[in-house]
């Protein structure tokens, strides 16, 4: 049975979350291969200085309009990252027209992944509609959709590794996730080319999408589409699970490449304190989440400095994946991550740890607490 081609509970908002991620996925390596090459053009700065580019907007434009298009405007409703502020500008029409333009690019191609294109090209008004309609502040009530349209931005115009995430809660649950991995290499040892070397430059037999449903423990992948092949479904799609290391002594944890998104040297104790051997596996993104859910690495660790709220779109697509792919995804203290408390994971305790199975995770809890207070975070 595949996870979406059974008209079970939430197969027709999956078979339409994958192809749009998908579609948003091949537009993203377009657009890296033109930033890298002109040396980052079209990379502005948001309010908190956060980088954003013309594929965190288009991504957002063409998820939401194909969802739009799908399941009728009055019927969706998005929390997403991006809005227009930036964009609506009068300083920023070279930077709209670009979006646009991408835009209606990649909603040309909507027909070949069976999704309707637009009658006519998309103008500008349009497009700054289907931004500025994922304006939901979520809650523990209703359906809505999560969208990260470019997660890692800092990975994305560094050439390096970045993620388009959407999930869709209901009643504050995750019950499906779709995760696009542009660039994550399909062999593994490719990911771990950290710590000074530069990225493989090679765009051969890189990226995937991944995808779950709630309650199905199963986790799909699909390989990205190259050159002129099809989009054939749900056949190209493999199930995935979790790595069944259990012991420290073999197993890799994955942390943010910035140190300003979480305290290296806090996870450095904690690897040590439980006999974790392997260097950390420091990557741009949900593909982090991606590679436990792959099996890939065991351990997830992510301590942000105090006072960060963390954002559901950062973290939503990624926890339902993992789960119905064997691992755990939990707060410091153990607790389920809470997404029905608006835009931000309320109540998060501490920071964040997702595991390939309970032992490591066991172990790696009991850790944190022994060593917090010591800590300086
Ligand atoms: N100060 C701080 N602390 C913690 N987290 C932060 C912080 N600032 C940003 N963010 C969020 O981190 C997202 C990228 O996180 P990563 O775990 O991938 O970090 S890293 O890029 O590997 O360093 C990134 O997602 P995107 O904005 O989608 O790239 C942010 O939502
Ligand atoms: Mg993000
Ligand atoms: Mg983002
Ligand atoms: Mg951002």
């Amino acid at each position: 049975m595949t996870s979406f081609s059974d008209n079970g509970l939430y197969s027709e908002e999956l078979g339409v979350g994958v192809r749009a991620v998908h579609m948003a996925c091949l537009l993203c390596q377009r657009l890296q291969n033109d930033l890298v090459l002109k040396r980052n053009e079209h990379v502005s700065s948001k309010d908190d200085n956060s980088p954003v580019t013309i594929a965190d907007w288009s991504v957002q434009a063409t998820v939401s309009w194909v969802l739009s298009e799908a399941f009728g405007s009055d019927n969706v409703s998005i929390v997403a990252e991006e809005d227009v502020q930036v964009l609506s500008k009068s300083s920023a029409t070279g930077l709209l027209e670009a979006v646009v333009k991408t835009v209606n690019t990649c909603l040309a191609e909507a027909p070949q992944f069976g999704l309707k294109a637009p009658g006519s090209a998309l103008g500008p008004k349009e497009v700054l509609e289907a931004i500025g309609r994922c304006n939901s502040t979520g809650g523990d009530t209703g359906r809505f959709w999560v969208l990260d349209p470019v997660d890692g931005t800092l990975g994305f115009v560094r050439g390096d590794q970045y993620a388009v995430a959407l999930a869709l809660i209901e009643d504050g649950e995750v019950v499906l996730g779709v995760l696009g991995c542009p660039n994550y290499p399909m062999r593994k040892e490719l990911l771990n080319y950290h710590n000074g070397s530069s990225p493989p430059s090679d765009t051969g037999d890189k990226g995937c999408v991944m995808y779950a449903r709630r309650g199905i423990h199963r986790s799909w992948m699909q390989p990205l589409l190259r050159g002129e092949e099809r989009f054939v479904w749900p056949n190209s799609a493999r199930q995935i699970q979790v790595s069944p290391i259990d012991d420290p002594e073999l197993a890799t944890f994955c942390e943010p490449v910035e140190k300003a998104n979480s305290s290296h040297s806090f996870t450095a104790g904690l690897a040590h304190s439980v006999g974790l051997r392997n260097k950390p596996l420091r990557v741009y993104s949900m593909v982090k989440y991606a590679a436990i859910a792959r099996g890939d690495a065991e351990i997830f660790m992510k301590f942000a400095r105090a006072g960060y709220k963390e954002k559901i779109w950062d973290h939503a697509a990624a926890v339902v994946i993992i789960e119905e792919a064997g691992g755990l995804v939990t707060d410091a203290g153990g607790h389920r991550l809470d997404f029905s408390k608006g835009i931000y994971l309320e109540g998060l305790d501490r920071g964040i740890i997702a595991c390939a199975g309970s032992k490591l995770h066991e172990t790696l809890i009991t850790a944190v607490d022994a060593s917090w207070n010591s800590s300086s975070l």
